[in-house]
């Protein structure tokens, strides 16, 4: 992909998207505001030209599954319309390489909001950890609104496109047999930190996104990371 004209700003994206998902929730103005388990669900209330914004950052961890699985079932289109509850339509618009592809989507309709949609880049990549060179066990998926000559913007103007950037960063904890014996499932454990910012693009009340933000976002990745786990249970693991 590092030929693509959009590789400068996948490279720059991917790399603050990972440095904000390493920032604690301690310092700064998070809220918690959803908890289950072992998935924590923090928010800021932001407005853009007064319109909700609210930056998200969720932490998660999930055990019997490693950091690439987790990636690998969040970035691949094939299993998107499994757990993705939220979207009428998902289309590959481009796949730029086997770790980078073009998406629209089309989100089902917040009532009383109009239609939205939105078109994005995704990028999947294993990233070596600065701080412990040879924790070669985290991967991050980065998804950032991008143009596409074949969904312009004022095409139909029948969707409201929203501008988003999302991250999902997951690294693999695995506590090895103390017999020497093979890894299973049961040794693994998948720490994940998911931020997403999602702009609506145009007017909807306040009131009604901060409830779809609260209702959704925990319900998305509850569905999201159980998917990654029934996915994955009976089959080899992928590291
Ligand atoms: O993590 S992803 O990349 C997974 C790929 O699908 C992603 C997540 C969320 C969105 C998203 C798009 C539109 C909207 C709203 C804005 C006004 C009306 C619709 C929302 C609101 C926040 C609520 C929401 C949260 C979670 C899931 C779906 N809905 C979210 C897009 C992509």
């Amino acid at each position: 992909a590092q030929s693509h004209v959009l590789w400068p700003e996948i490279d720059r994206i991917t790399a603050e998207q990972l440095h904000y998902a390493r920032q604690g929730v301690g310092e700064g103005v998070w809220e918690l505001f959803a908890e289950d388990g072992e998935m924590r669900m923090y928010k800021r209330e932001e407005e853009v030209n007064g319109l909700v914004v609210d930056p998200l950052k969720a932490v998660h961890t999930v055990k019997g599954v490693t950091g690439f699985e987790m990636c690998h079932y969040f970035f691949s289109p094939d299993y998107r319309l499994d757990w993705e509850t939220t979207i009428e339509q998902m289309k590959v618009l481009e796949k730029v390489s086997d770790d980078t592809m073009i998406f629209l989507q089309i989100h089902k309709r917040v009532w009383p909001a109009s239609q939205r949609d939105a078109l994005f880049w995704s990028h999947l990549r294993q990233v070596p950890d600065s701080r412990d060179p040879d924790a070669q066990n985290i991967w991050i998926v980065c998804n950032h609104s991008t143009e596409h000559h074949s969904a312009p913007e004022k095409s139909n103007g029948k969707y409201i496109r929203v501008f988003l950037t999302v991250a999902l960063v997951c690294q693999t904890m695995i506590e090895p047999p103390k017999n020497g014996a093979q890894i299973t499932r049961d040794d693994l454990t998948c720490k994940i930190t998911y931020c997403s910012v999602v702009n609506p693009g145009g007017w909807a009340p306040a009131s009604v996104l901060r409830a779809v933000y609260k209702r959704e976002y925990p319900k998305f990745l509850k569905k999201f990371t159980h998917y990654v786990y029934d996915q994955c249970k009976n089959k080899p693991i992928r590291f």
